[in-house]
């Protein structure tokens, strides 16, 4: 197969209840190291598309092509060892300890035992269980957001270049589903894997996608980058499944490099010494949600050397030549602002 051949095709799926379509000619393609988040309200067919993927379900119409090979020409239990697939409900084995858990599907896959052991221990001490603590656990002594990762690291045992995942943290409150979805989001694994998530949290779905298919009653309302669904909706569906959180996903989704454009300049600025000794620098590639925060933490600092709370960007990496730009409340919503205006009305 060629290098960029897409590592999932799903094309033209269909899939019906009775007389009620509840997923209708929805076709994507992602590459390796993709991730696509399945969004939408509630009953609009995100799990049913999820599990067609890995053949839980079976379409009526349309076909799911992995690797190049159409997933019916493979057995579906061989398929699915080959794709790490976690719920919602976690589903880990109770009579298992949390290592045996983890085993399961590379001890199925014949690893010899040693290999499997020590993925099992780098695996749990990746996901903050350290193994010594927790190897030897049953899950029901374990918190909702421990089993959570444990179910993780049991997807992510074999090493399966295809991750499926169905509301992995519906079940957790909301301060550990932020911690949680942080530390996916950085675990390096996920980086090279091709990820497609369910979920219907707006703001976890713009903080995790390379992509998104937003669905309505089984029908692709809109495919693309999170930015493209903000600031080109497809249709007023997909305007106004954003209205009530816009102004949060604009800070999230746009960066620092979108909203500066005048601000870099080639002669050094007459602060560049008190950027030399800074602290508080982002890159040109950080949000604006992160410049927020970081000015919110400048504020209550006291040594802060200028008047008013300052971040400082750092020029991009190819004009080394160009001087820092720093930043008050005052001048990045200035900027934000700008950029949302000119943004919208293009
Ligand atoms: N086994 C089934 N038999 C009959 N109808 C079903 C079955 N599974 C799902 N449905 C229906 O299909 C529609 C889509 O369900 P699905 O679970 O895919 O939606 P969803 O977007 O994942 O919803 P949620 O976000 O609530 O989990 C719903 O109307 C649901 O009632």
């Amino acid at each position: 197969m060629p290098p960029d051949a897409p590592v999932i095709e799903a094309r033209h799926l269909t899939r019906h209840y009775g007389s009620q379509a509840v997923v209708q000619d929805v076709s994507f393609t992602l590459q390796a190291g993709e991730t696509l988040v399945l969004l939408g309200p509630s009953g609009c067919g995100k799990t049913t598309l999820l599990r067609m993927l890995n053949r839980l379900i079976e379409p009526d119409a349309g076909t799911v092509v992995i690797n190049g090979q159409d997933v019916r020409q493979q057995r579906p239990e061989q398929l699915r060892r080959g794709i790490g697939y976690v719920i919602q409900q976690v589903g880990l084995l109770p009579h298992y300890t949390v290592a045996e858990n983890v085993a399961v599907v590379p001890q199925l896959l014949g690893h010899p035992p040693a290999q499997v052991a020590a993925r099992t221990e780098e695996l749990l001490r990746r996901l903050h269980l350290p193994p010594e603590r927790y190897a030897r656990q049953y899950p029901h002594q374990l918190s909702g957001g421990q089993q959570q990762r444990v179910g993780l690291a049991r997807a992510l045992a074999a090493d399966p270049p295809i991750i499926l995942l169905d509301e992995p943290f519906g079940a957790l409150d909301p301060i550990t589903r932020v911690s949680i979805r942080r530390e996916f989001r950085e675990l390096p694994e996920l980086r090279r894997k091709t990820v497609v998530l369910v979920t219907h949290d707006v703001t976890e779905a713009f903080e995790l996608a390379d992509r998104i298919l937003l669905l309505n009653a089984g029908q692709t309302q809109q495919l693309g980058t999170p930015h493209e669904l903000l600031f080109r909706p497809a249709n007023d569906f997909v305007r106004q499944f954003f209205e009530d959180e816009r102004l949060g996903l604009q800070l999230r989704t746009l960066r620092l490099a979108d909203v500066l454009t005048a601000g870099f300049s080639a002669s050094q600025s007459d602060d560049s010494s008190i950027y030399q000794s800074a602290t508080n620098i982002l890159t040109p590639n950080a949000t604006i949600q992160a410049a927020l925060e970081l000015l919110s933490q400048a504020s209550t600092t006291a040594a802060q050397p200028l008047p008013e709370p300052t971040v400082w960007v750092s020029a991009p990496a190819n004009r080394p030549d160009l001087a820092p730009v720093p930043l008050t409340y005052a001048t990045l919503m200035a900027a934000f602002g700008r950029a949302v205006q000119q943004l919208s009305a293009a």
